[in-house]
């Protein structure tokens, strides 16, 4: 199963710009043979977030009109990355996960809003989490600043996800944290960890690239580069999860009792 992971620049605030940009490297992943595509966090619009109610979209805006659009007409399955939404008044950083007949499957909005990028004073936060199945088995999904919060991968991994989506806007100030994270989820859960960060920079950061597949022994099977746009395709045999989980039973040996 071939995974195209978008690791993009945003242009902040320029959603037609992005939107575009996102066009062109699914359809690079598309003519490479990859049947899952990811893309970033906030990749519509990048961290503008004073604007950021004038720029979010609806769940069934002009983003995600061309998401499903690519989905249906391919027959292949997207995890969106994570759009401003706007919801009932308010904006939240959603991801959704759509099928290959072009329907949404999923969606998650952001739990933990980062206080340091200041999505406390401009998003409201999700409260509930998403697992869900897609053709390769039960998956899930989080956005970056979640990474940090262990027990949500983990409740995550206890309800059957096997493969977690991280997309992310991460910035290379905490370059070591995003690698350790990232492979430390996917060890402790057994989980393949498909995670995206965004290259570039904003008004306030650079940030680090570096998007990572890594499999449930901890094995990183691709890592993008620090400052370069590229479609990383991955070829990934999700059927060793389970092979992981006989050799090593940590799920067996768990004692919560305890803890
Ligand atoms: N966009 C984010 O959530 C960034 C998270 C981050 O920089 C960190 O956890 O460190």
């Amino acid at each position: 199963m071939k995974v195209a992971l978008l690791q993009m620049d945003i242009a902040l605030g320029d959603v037609a710009a992005n939107r575009r940009k996102a066009e062109a490297m699914l359809a690079e992943g598309l003519a490479r043979g990859a049947a899952v595509f990811v893309l970033p966090e906030m990749w519509t619009t990048g961290y503008k977030l004073a604007e950021i109610d004038k720029l979010a979209e609806p769940a069934d805006g002009p983003t995600m009109a061309m998401l499903t659009a690519f989905a249906r007409e391919h027959g292949v399955e997207v995890i969106s990355g994570s759009i401003a939404e706007a919801r009932d008044g308010r904006v939240y950083n959603t991801c959704y996960a759509i099928g290959p007949d072009g329907a949404v499957i999923a969606k998650y909005s952001k739990i933990h809003l980062i206080g340091l990028m200041e999505e406390d004073r401009y998003l409201s936060p999700g409260d509930s989490r998403a697992v869900f199945e897609l053709s390769f088995g039960p998956a899930g999904m989080i956005i970056c600043y979640d990474l940090r919060f262990t027990e949500l991968p983990r409740t995550m991994a206890l309800e059957g996800c096997r493969t977690l989506f991280v997309p992310a806007e991460w910035p290379a100030s905490r370059g070591a944290h995003w690698r350790a994270l990232n492979i430390a989820r996917a060890i402790e859960n057994q989980m393949f960890v498909i995670a995206v960060n965004r290259v570039g920079r904003d008004e306030a950061n650079v940030f680090y690239g570096h998007s990572l597949a890594v499999d449930p022994w901890g094995e990183v099977l691709a890592e993008g580069s620090e400052t370069g746009e590229e479609v990383l395709v991955v070829d990934m045999d999700f059927a060793t999860g389970e092979e992981i989980r006989r050799r090593m039973p940590v799920f067996a040996d768990r004692r919560p009792q305890c803890y």
